[in-house]
């Protein structure tokens, strides 16, 4: 019989991660899978649980909670010869994964796409010993969102970002970079620099638009500033679009990117804060199948 596990994350979006199980382990149980049911209590219960799941041979496992269990639970299939599919039902306050994936962002809809028969096998990154799925941030923008409160979140939810963002562009400080990637090195002061997956970043689809989940490339953005963006907060999203093409910004994409500093610089992964500098960025292409919406495959 084939095996699922949902992975749930009680305390995730408001809450009503555990009001959902219950669907998910209906509908799991009608295509004919054998379900178990793990919730975590803690920080790294995802990776563990998932890690079990691939040594065990288990053919999908559903996450249910925010990017940050998403995160951990894509953490479980590091370096694991057998990884089982993917299914997301997205709780959080951003949802990058299921965005870049046009998963439902409506946890019924999601729920319901389960039984979808489609399935997109997406790139994952490498962080020196961790997983990502979507972004990395370095700088001290990346310290800035590592700090945004979970009230923030719940109330504000996307813009908690874009806000705690914007305190921090006025008055941001550079550090000096040295950033390797491919055969080249760039070097120089940067507050920020950015490594994204997919298209879809702290809940702006338009950051990296040339990412696709499946390319086999990191999208690179470093910014030699953040003045440009002072001025037309009130269009971030617009300004995204066109960030790459900007005197300010150098964008790049590669397979394999280091970034280190003589001072010490933070991190955020995926939306948490992840280690300071120095990073060794790896992209494992086509690493992970997850189930999509049949007509995102369709429209390909
Ligand atoms: N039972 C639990 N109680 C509290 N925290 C938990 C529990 N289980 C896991 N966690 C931790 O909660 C963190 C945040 O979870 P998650 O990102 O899924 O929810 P969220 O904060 O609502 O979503 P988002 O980050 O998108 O706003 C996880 O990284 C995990 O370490």
């Amino acid at each position: 019989m084939k095996q699922a596990m949902i992975i749930v994350n009680p305390s995730s979006g408001k809450e009503e991660a555990v009001e959902h199980v219950r669907n998910v382990e209906d509908i799991l149980r009608d295509k004919g899978y054998d379900v178990t049911i793990k919730e975590t209590a803690k920080e790294l219960d995802a990776t563990r649980f998932c890690t079990t799941a691939c040594e065990e041979g288990y053919n999908l496992v559903v996450s249910i909670g925010g990017d940050g269990t998403l995160h951990e639970t894509i953490n479980g299939l590091m370096d694991q010869d057998h990884r089982p599919k993917l299914g997301v039902v997205p709780l959080g306050t951003v949802n990058d994964f299921a965005r870049a994936l046009q998963i439902p962002l409506n946890p019924e809809q999601a729920i319901r796409t389960l039984t979808s028969s489609s399935v997109k096998t997406v790139d994952m990154g490498r962080l020196n010993d961790q997983l990502f799925a979507n972004i990395v941030a370095a700088g001290s923008l990346a310290e800035s969102l590592s700090s945004v409160s979970s009230d923030d979140k719940s109330m504000f939810g996307t813009f908690a970002y874009l806000k705690e963002g914007i305190k921090e562009l006025i008055g941001n400080a550079a550090h000096p970079l040295v950033i390797r990637y491919d055969e080249q090195t760039w070097v120089g002061e940067s507050p920020l620099f950015l490594a994204a997956l997919t298209n879809s970043v702290g809940g702006f689809e338009k950051l990296a638009p040339d990412a696709a989940v499946d390319d086999g490339l990191l999208h690179c953005l470093i910014f030699k500033n953040l003045n440009i963006l002072n001025t037309v907060t009130a269009s971030l999203s617009l300004l995204f679009g066109s960030l790459k093409d900007h005197k300010d910004v150098v964008y790049f994409t590669a397979k394999h990117v280091s970034v280190s500093s003589a001072e010490s610089v933070s991190t955020n992964v995926d939306g948490e804060a992840g280690p300071s500098l120095p990073i060794e960025l790896r992209i494992l292409p086509r690493h992970i199948e997850v189930i999509v919406p049949e007509e995102e495959v369709e429209g390909n």
